[in-house]
């Protein structure tokens, strides 16, 4: 994986479809470099944005962004970057695509196949894969708060347009497979269920030994399933392939370090995760991509993942009611 600087050709036409926590801060540090963009948005996040500005704090800096804000995009950008929830993409990329025909599109989503997605949706190959690797709360309208630095990961077709771009703003490296850095982070994000469902934030989760213990067999599950389908895990912040093994096979007592050493890369900022976030919003939550893609997979190669499966409901079960669990229901699970 080459880190890139990136140059600055010119003063570039970009649009942010989904100025949320990755959204938002993607924007507002491209504003910061110079580029001309223009977010969607909605609700009280766009009249926030129209009165205030787009707003960003913590890991990265703090920067007001003046930016054109709309429901939907009105003209064809130069490069658009689509940071939804996967839960929102077809809606969002539904919403836009005439603005869209033929324009190159980066897709920043968690889950795996995003860009694969919205390639079909579109009807055009111009469309590159992306993972962030930062952590960003956005609680309050036109306001994201970086709690925790990351790089951007971008890949795939047009993946070299991206990695120069972003790499202007924001910290970004290129890998060579986009599905392999989707696999890693995958199991990267086997830390944000649990947190949705106990309501505690994701540092406190993996700090109880058995809350940390559920996680870990959700990881087992995830690394032996991608390992099982021949998946070639990317390296991403120091998960490299010969963790990702540890994870799958090697006594729990070694295997926790991987959940441990993710906890110190989030910092000392408490960081509830998106899903999380999704669920104090009261909206829908990508945990059928994130866990559910897991069972999906391993149903797929004749495996199961049942601690994958059960996380899933749980969470359903807390977007239902709105009600977080006791955390002596999760720890049942393993
Ligand atoms: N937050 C984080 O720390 C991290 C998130 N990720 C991943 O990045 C992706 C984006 O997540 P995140 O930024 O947290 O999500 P957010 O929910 O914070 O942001 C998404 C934004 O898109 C808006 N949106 C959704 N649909 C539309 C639409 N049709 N038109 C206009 N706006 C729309 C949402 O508005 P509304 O609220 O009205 O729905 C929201 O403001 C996810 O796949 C997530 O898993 C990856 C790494 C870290
Ligand atoms: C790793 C983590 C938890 C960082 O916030 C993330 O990717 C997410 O919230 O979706």
């Amino acid at each position: 994986m080459a880190a890139t600087s990136g140059t600055s050709p010119a003063r570039q036409r970009i649009a942010v479809i989904g100025a949320g926590a990755i959204g938002g801060t993607i924007a507002a540090r491209l504003d910061a470099v110079g580029h001309e963009v223009t977010v969607t948005a909605r609700g009280e996040n766009l009249a926030a944005i129209e009165a205030h500005g787009l707003r960003i704090k913590g890991g990265f800096g703090a920067h007001t962004a003046h930016v054109a804000a709309l429901e939907t995009l009105a003209e064809r950008p130069d490069a658009a970057i689509l940071a939804v929830k996967a839960t929102g993409a077809v809606e969002a990329l539904s919403a836009n695509r005439a603005s869209l025909a033929g324009v190159p599109l980066l897709v920043v989503q968690n889950g795996l196949g995003g860009e694969r997605a919205a390639a079909r949706l579109l009807g055009h190959e111009r469309v590159a894969g992306g993972i962030s690797l930062m952590a960003a709360n956005s609680l309050e309208p036109g306001i994201v708060t970086v709690t925790a630095t990351g790089d951007t990961i971008v890949g795939g077709t047009e993946g070299a347009r991206f990695a120069a771009l972003l790499g202007e703003a924001l910290p970004t490296s290129e890998t060579p497979s986009i599905e392999g850095a989707q696999w890693t982070k995958l199991l990267i994000n086997m830390v944000n269920a649990i947190p949705a469902i106990v309501g505690h934030s994701v540092q406190d989760v993996i700090r109880d030994p058995g809350l940390r213990r559920v996680m870990l067999a959700s990881m087992r599950e995830t690394a032996r399933t991608g390992l099982a389908a021949g998946v070639a895990f990317q390296p991403l912040q120091g998960l490299t392939p010969l963790l990702v093994r540890v994870v799958a096979y090697a006594p729990r007592r070694l295997a926790q370090q991987v959940p441990l050493r993710i906890k110190e890369r989030l910092g000392d900022v408490p960081n509830l995760g998106s899903t999380q976030q999704s669920i104090r919003r009261g909206q829908l939550t990508e945990v059928d991509a994130i866990n559910g893609a897991v069972v999906d997979a391993a149903v797929r190669i004749g495996l199961e993942a049942p601690v994958n499966a059960a996380l899933v409901e749980l969470v359903h079960e807390v977007e239902r009611t709105g009600d977080f669990l006791p955390p002596s229901v999760v720890r049942g699970l393993a």
